[in-house]
């Protein structure tokens, strides 16, 4: 079932790919144990974020999934317009986002992954290479009117050369189409059930990721955590395994000790999900 929509008019193609956005925020969201992560057992490495919170900004930005499907399917091309249309739209979303938590920043990093991938998707592209590389085509270009705030991920890229969300959009999400893709597909093959499938493909994303979000909480050795106990879960059979599930929980442990939350990694794990299903046909 779909997050929001309930009417009986036929839904546009528009409304299902905001659809399908919001609800990979939410699988996201609710998986559980994520380390360090808000999930269904609690905040992770966060104070000031919680799963109702989490489900409240995914909901939120459907208007702004929507908007950009219809500026793809309305420009019809990749181009500077559209993306400039995409960045307008994008910052308004980030400002519904911020209104419905009250300021703190849910899901800036998905905005950006997630409203990409919805546009490629809106110019018929239902394969994972075709959206992926459209997408990045869109990230690519630059928009005129974007703000260039000293973000977090502006500040790390600074200090240690990591250009985080924009360059992996850029690449064409190689964490979603070279790692958390396959695993996603491999854990499903070898039976090890739905969640612990996407487990699996979030600890795949984390192995590599230079997530800034890391790098800014707890730095190279937040980030060097993250990697190796994201491998070594992997190594021990993974999320279904038990010698996966002693290493997980000591990761958990070990990354909120550090206070190094894998937002970033998240955003991506949405983005695979996402992905998948437009992949599978199944909307
Ligand atoms: C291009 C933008 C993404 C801006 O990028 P930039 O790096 O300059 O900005 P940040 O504000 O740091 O946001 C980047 C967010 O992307 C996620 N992320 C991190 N690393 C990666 C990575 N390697 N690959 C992909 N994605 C990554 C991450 O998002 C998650 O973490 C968020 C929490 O982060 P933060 O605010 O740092 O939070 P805390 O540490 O908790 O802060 P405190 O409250 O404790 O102080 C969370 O939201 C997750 O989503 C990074 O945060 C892009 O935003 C941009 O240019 N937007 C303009 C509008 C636009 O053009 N839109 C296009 C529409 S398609
Ligand atoms: N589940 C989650 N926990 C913390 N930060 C996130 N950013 C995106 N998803 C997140």
């Amino acid at each position: 079932m779909h997050a929001l929509n309930l009417q009986s008019k036929p839904l546009t193609l528009a409304d299902r790919l905001a659809d399908l956005a919001v609800d990979a925020l939410i699988d996201e969201a609710d998986l559980s144990p994520k380390p360090a992560l808000v999930d269904r057992r609690g905040n992770g490495a966060h104070t000031d974020l919680h799963l109702g919170l989490m489900h409240a900004s995914a909901l939120s930005l459907w208007p702004a999934f929507k908007e950009m499907a219809e500026a793809a399917i309305q420009f019809g091309a990749v181009g500077l317009p559209l993306r400039e249309a995409l960045g307008r739209i994008g910052r308004e979303g980030e400002q519904a986002m911020l209104a419905t938590t009250n300021g703190v920043n849910t899901h800036r990093g998905a905005i950006w992954a997630l409203g990409l991938l919805v546009a490629a998707a809106a110019l018929e592209n239902t394969t994972a290479s075709a959206v992926s590389l459209c997408a990045a085509r869109l990230a690519l270009l630059d928009d005129r009117y974007a703000p260039r705030p000293l973000s977090h991920g502006a500040q790390v890229a600074q200090r240690y050369g990591a250009r985080g969300a924009r360059e992996e959009a850029q690449l064409g999400f190689p964490a979603v189409l070279q790692r958390a893709l396959p695993q996603l597909k491999r854990s499903r093959a070898l039976g090890h059930g739905e969640q612990n499938a996407r487990l699996d493909a979030l600890l795949a994303i984390m192995t590599r990721l230079a997530d800034t979000c890391v790098l800014y909480r707890a730095g190279e050795t937040g980030l060097q955590t993250m990697q190796l106990g994201a491998q070594a879960v992997l190594d021990a059979g993974g999320s279904a395994s038990l010698g996966g599930r002693r290493r997980l929980h000591e990761l958990d442990q070990q990354l909120i000790a550090l206070n190094a939350s894998p937002g970033g990694a998240a955003d991506l794990l949405a983005a695979c999900l996402f992905i998948d299903r437009i992949e599978s046909g199944a909307f």
